[in-house]
């Protein structure tokens, strides 16, 4: 079954286009990421499937409930957890006051196990958390009534680390009991190690939907040789071959050369085979490589990307 479907999605705000149409489903039981840019209409499509926003033309149902109708939405949002990009409490509650609150709307059967795992200060006002603790008393009230679907606006922005690896290996663990999460996300990291899919947005269009392991496929090689005789840029003209760059060698190597590998295996030993190697490396190419091919590659991307692995805002 379909956990969400969205059909030629459009939502405008006046002249400015939040998303334009999109399509793409989400199945039941899987991890899906949301990617994009800033403004690419992330938050956009999230706020409409949660009944927030209206549609501008087409449409989207969330557990087979239309999302511009608004008994059967509320219905199936018993079903549904959620968790906003800024979450926004009620600042004078306590954090256990909220979830009591939300415990009495839709139920808060894994309140005690969320609560192990992320731990906000309960008894302290909201308006006292920390950002994260914010984002782990969002997370705990989108989980604790054991949802069916759980669709969460940047989860693990403002946690830390080693926050940000038990949220990992929560979802991962969420999947494998048949939950479906679908989820937007800057972290290009925790995408490539959680997600089952990807939809990528840009400038409110779909650019892609795929699954990730056929992005790292699709990634190629990143290829390291170092040869003890000179090698030219042509000696390397390879169909697959990309950003190729050869260099002067030292010690016992007179050339080293790099480059990304999406070609035949076989063609690539062949070639090699021709050469004196001393020295060859073949890894699996940086997936933030692929997703910023498609994001739109500019400087300050790449920039933000190398920052830091795992938690590149992009
Ligand atoms: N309330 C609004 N009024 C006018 N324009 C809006 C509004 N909300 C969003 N937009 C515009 O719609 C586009 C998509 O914005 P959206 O917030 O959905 O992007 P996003 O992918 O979630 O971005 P980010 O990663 O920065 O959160 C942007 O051009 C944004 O400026």
């Amino acid at each position: 079954m379909v956990a969400i479907d969205v059909t030629d999605l459009t939502k405008e705000y006046g002249s400015v286009l939040g998303v334009d149409s999109l399509t793409f489903a989400v199945e039941d039981g899987e991890v899906f990421g949301f990617l994009g840019p800033n403004g690419a209409g992330k938050t956009t499509t999230i706020r409409t499937l949660m009944g927030f926003l209206s549609p501008t033309t087409g449409g989207a149902a969330v557990l087979g409930a239309d999302v511009t109708d608004e008994r059967s939405l509320v219905e199936v949002k018993r079903r549904v957890g959620y968790l906003p990009a800024s979450p926004a409490f009620d600042e004078t509650a306590t954090g256990r006051e909220i979830l009591d609150l939300h415990a009495s709307i839709k139920g808060d059967a894994r309140r005690d196990d969320l609560l192990d795992l992320f731990d906000p200060p309960l008894d302290r006002e909201v308006r006292e958390y920390s950002t994260g603790n914010r984002q782990k008393l969002g997370i705990v009230q989108a989980f604790m009534h054991d949802p069916a679907l759980v669709i969460l606006d940047e989860p693990t922005s403002g946690l830390d680390p080693l926050l940000q690896r038990r949220f990992e290996e929560f979802v991962r663990a969420e999947r494998d009991r048949g939950v479906t999460v679908f989820f937007s996300s800057h972290v290009l990291g925790e995408v490539r190690r959680i997600c089952d899919r990807v939809a990528i947005l840009r400038d409110g269009r779909l650019v892609t939907t795929e699954r990730v392991e056929d992005l790292v496929d699709r990634s190629g090689k990143a290829v390291h040789a170092r040869s003890a005789e000179p090698l030219a840029t042509t000696d390397l003209a390879l169909p697959g071959v990309h950003d190729l760059e050869v260099h002067d060698g030292d010690g016992d190597a007179a050339t080293e050369v790099t480059f990304t590998y999406t070609g035949e295996v076989n063609a690539l030993t062949d070639r090699l085979a021709d050469f004196d190697l001393v020295d060859l490396a073949v890894e699996e190419a940086p997936l933030e490589d692929v997703f910023l091919r498609f994001y739109g590659d500019t400087e300050d991307h790449r920039d933000a990307s190398r920052a830091e692995e795992g938690t590149a805002n992009v």
